[in-house]
């Protein structure tokens, strides 16, 4: 469960509405258009009650202003959340209603916010929404989108592992690296391979067991999902669902470095002071799963080009490094690093 903030919300403007079709709460925080039009995916998740699902909308679309920002984007944060109450049953006609009330929702702000995909929706899903709002990027390539951007991101994890390999070993060489990866779907299937073909020595675990395939394919030892962060190796590399690193977790690690796709892998702000007091590098996640975000804004442009986009992703990797200087160069946490280069990019566009 996600708790409302007891501190007001400092966001531009938050939609709650209800759908019309779906009969579903529909909610759309846009939290900053400081930078430009707000980016940020839609997420169909089942909540025990709507005021979770607003939670999560005002978290994640702020979340969205920094990762945006810290990216090097014009563009500002924004989220949508479809709420799915618990026990709800969830049929193909329910949710292709519901992506056509949030198509409507989305048209309704007048272009602040563009959607895409994010948990729970996809590429086909997004072509409903488009059905109702010009303001929806990522549709299938078919229907002359730009598709789903699981590339750019595990390839903005991998600029990131090789910077932090850098920052930590003096070295970016993958050869010999022991690197545990924890999810192997969309982004962490692709990174595991990505890495194993750098020469990485990998232990990988994910809770659906059927990735184990792709262990044996790769040559990569097998872990129980809940053991995957004491193994003792150089990097951990979480690709599941946020959260993962709590206090617990961050006092058991064995590793030198952390850096991952999945989305806000703290369990609070703390964790970042327990990592750096542990001596553990953690790459910020917004800094480094921002191929995705990157890859959407540039490919969905009327001037896209493929070589530009590549050098976008790679510039990740320089980010990160740049991020983890300054931390150093400061004395703070990697997390205050990363804040304080996405606030200096929203206070030069004041
Ligand atoms: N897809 C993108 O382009 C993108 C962009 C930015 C951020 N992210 C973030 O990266 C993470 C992974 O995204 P994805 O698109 O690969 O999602 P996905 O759903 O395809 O893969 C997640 C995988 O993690 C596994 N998993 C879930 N809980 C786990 C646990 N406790 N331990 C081990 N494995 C677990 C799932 O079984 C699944 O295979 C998510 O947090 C997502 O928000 C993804």
């Amino acid at each position: 469960m996600t708790a409302l903030p007891l501190e007001a919300p400092d966001h531009e403007r938050v939609l709650i509405s209800h759908g019309r079709r779906s009969g579903l709460t529909i909610i759309v925080a846009v939290h900053s258009t400081r930078l430009g039009q707000a980016l940020g995916g839609a997420r169909v998740w089942r909540y025990a009650s709507w005021t979770d699902g607003l939670a999560d909308a005002l978290r994640l679309s702020q979340a969205m202003t920094m990762k945006n920002a810290a990216a090097g984007l014009a563009r500002g944060g924004g989220k949508a959340v479809v709420v799915i109450p618990d026990g709800a049953p969830l049929d193909g006609r329910a949710v292709h209603d519901a992506m056509l009330d949030l198509g409507d929702a989305v048209e309704s702000l007048g272009g602040a916010y563009m959607t895409a995909e994010d948990v729970g929706t996809s590429a086909e899903r997004m072509a409903v929404v488009a059905e109702r709002t010009a303001h929806v990027c990522g549709l299938p390539a078919e229907q002359g989108g730009v598709g789903e951007p699981a590339d750019a991101t595990a390839a903005g994890v991998h600029a990131s592992i090789l910077a932090t390999l850098e920052h930590v070993f003096g070295s970016r060489d993958l050869a010999g690296r022991h690197l545990v990866i924890s999810g192997l779907g969309q982004v962490g299937g692709r990174l595991a391979r990505s890495l194993a073909a750098g020469g990485a020595e990998l232990t990988v675990t994910d809770v659906a067991t059927g990735k184990r395939a792709l262990a044996d394919e790769l040559d990569a030892a097998w872990v129980d999902p809940a053991d995957a962060h004491l193994v003792e190796a150089d990097v951990f590399v979480p690709c599941g669902l946020g959260g993962a690193l709590t206090p617990e977790v961050v006092r058991d690690l064995r590793v030198r470095a952390v850096v991952g796709a999945a989305n806000n892998q703290l369990a609070s702000r703390e964790v970042a002071g327990l990592l750096t007091e542990r001596g553990i590098v953690w790459a910020p996640d917004f800094v480094v799963n921002a191929g995705g975000v990157i890859y959407l804004d540039v490919a969905s442009g009327d001037d896209a080009d493929a070589d530009a986009l590549d050098a976008r992703i790679a510039a990740i990797g320089d980010t990160v490094a740049s991020v983890l200087r300054s931390a150093d160069e400061h004395g703070t946490t990697t997390l205050a690093a990363a804040d304080r280069l996405a606030h200096a990019r929203l206070d030069a566009a004041n």
